[in-house]
């Protein structure tokens, strides 16, 4: 991906010293041009998540000190009071554009624990849905040095990965990535264009990084390595661009472009195909064969005639014909649990019979992946 223009999801890191003006205070008249510009892809129907830092930046300058301390409960006690002035500010931009905004502060803890993983995924796609921007933070507060996701470069690759966003976009205070640090090289030379899994990245991006940032260029290769396995391409540009993400859109060659080997379908598709042991399967009648195999529906419970195994909502599962055949695999919305009790139903009886309705499918169609397209041996 060289441009934006057919991104349908998009995630968006700004980087403390954008944000706060390298450490001066939040810079309210940057927010504001990325507000706009947000607005106008939003305009063209384009989904936004912004990750912000800055909380700790904006929380040293609050309590107006000089340097950034060390203790760990000072750090954490800084980023809650800056963490409000942040919230604060975007709320205010955004709503110059008349867009609603939505505060969401994430832990390790949240992206790895599978059933908060999924309910943080259902609440931004609902905030999405709504037309909201979703503004996300690591959760400081309450993070410690053993558990840290440290840098909010991997927790934009790792939400990235989380709602399937077509892209992450970086903006930092350089223009892009460097074959060595410019800061200290001049020499240093410029990359529009990277393979996200070449080997020299970590090397030349090696160091950490202003005086006001985490990770430096370090953490924003590997973020781009990450966002790459799920199919994301990862662009590192400054966020001192004018009209950045608009001449982005009209595929305009600005800061560097970290390519993923597979695409996002494929990526997934691919994972799911690798899953060796699944932990279930549903057996569904034919015409869900017809529908998922011919039509590339979504599977209904209404096809579901059984479910064997444990799993929970989340999980990899077979789908099978009646004659015992895997047909498909797929990401399923519902537990084992869950589906023998809505075996056969209509959609619209889930809620009576659950009493809440997950997804109306058991299986989405975007989740499935239909056997003849597996290349593994029957
Ligand atoms: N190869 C490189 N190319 C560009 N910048 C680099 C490179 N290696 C190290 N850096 C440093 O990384 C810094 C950006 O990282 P950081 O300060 O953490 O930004 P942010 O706050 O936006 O996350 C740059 O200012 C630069 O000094
Ligand atoms: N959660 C921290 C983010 C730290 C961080 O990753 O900063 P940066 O390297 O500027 O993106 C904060 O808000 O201060």
């Amino acid at each position: 991906m060289k441009s934006i223009a057919d991104a349908h999801i998009l995630v968006i890191k700004v980087g403390s010293s954008l944000v706060t003006a390298e450490g001066k205070g939040i810079d309210l008249a940057a927010l504001s041009k990325w507000a706009g510009q947000i607005a106008e892809l939003k305009a063209q129907g384009k989904q936004i998540v912004l990750v912000s830092s800055g909380a700790i930046a904006e929380g040293i300058k609050r309590l107006g000190w000089t340097a950034r301390p060390k203790a760990l409960n000072e750090l954490q006690a800084a980023a809650a009071i800056g963490q409000m002035g942040l919230a604060q500010a975007y709320e205010q931009v955004f709503a110059e554009f008349g867009i609603q905004t939505a505060q969401i502060l994430l832990t390790h803890e949240d992206l790895s624990n599978r059933m908060r993983y999924l309910n943080a995924r259902s609440t931004l796609r609902t905030l999405l849905d709504w037309n909201v921007v979703p503004i996300i933070n690591e959760n400081d507060t309450v993070t410690t040095n053993e558990i840290k996701l440290g840098d909010n470069d991997t927790l934009g690759a790792l939400v990235t990965n989380l709602i399937e966003a077509d892209a992450l976009l970086i903006l930092t205070d350089q223009s892009g990535l460097y074959d060595s640090d410019p800061r200290k090289n001049p020499d240093a030379k410029f990359i529009s264009e990277i393979a996200a899994d070449h080997p020299e990245l970590e090397s030349m991006a090696g160091g950490a990084g202003s005086a006001v940032g985490t990770g430096g260029m370090y953490t924003k290769v590997v973020a781009a390595k990450r966002a790459a396995l799920g199919g994301a391409a990862t662009l590192i540009a400054s966020g001192h661009e004018p009209n950045l993400l608009q001449r982005l859109s009209q595929g305009e060659a600005i800061g560097t472009w970290l390519t993923p080997a597979r695409s996002r379908i494929s990526a997934r598709k691919q994972w799911m195909m690798g899953h060796l042991q699944l932990s279930g399967s549903v057996i569904i009648d034919n015409g869900a064969v017809i529908a998922l195999s011919q039509k590339h529906s979504s599977l209904l419970p209404i096809g579901c005639v059984a479910v064997n195994g444990q799993f929970h909502r989340g999980a990899v599962i077979s789908v099978l014909n009646q004659a015992g055949q895997e047909v498909a695999r797929g990401l399923v919305n519902y537990s084992s649990e869950e589906i023998e009790k809505i075996l056969r139903l209509p959609s619209h009886q889930i809620e009576a019979k659950l009493g809440y309705v997950a997804e109306e499918e058991v299986l989405h169609r975007d989740n499935l992946v239909i056997r003849s397209a597996f290349r593994t041996p029957a």
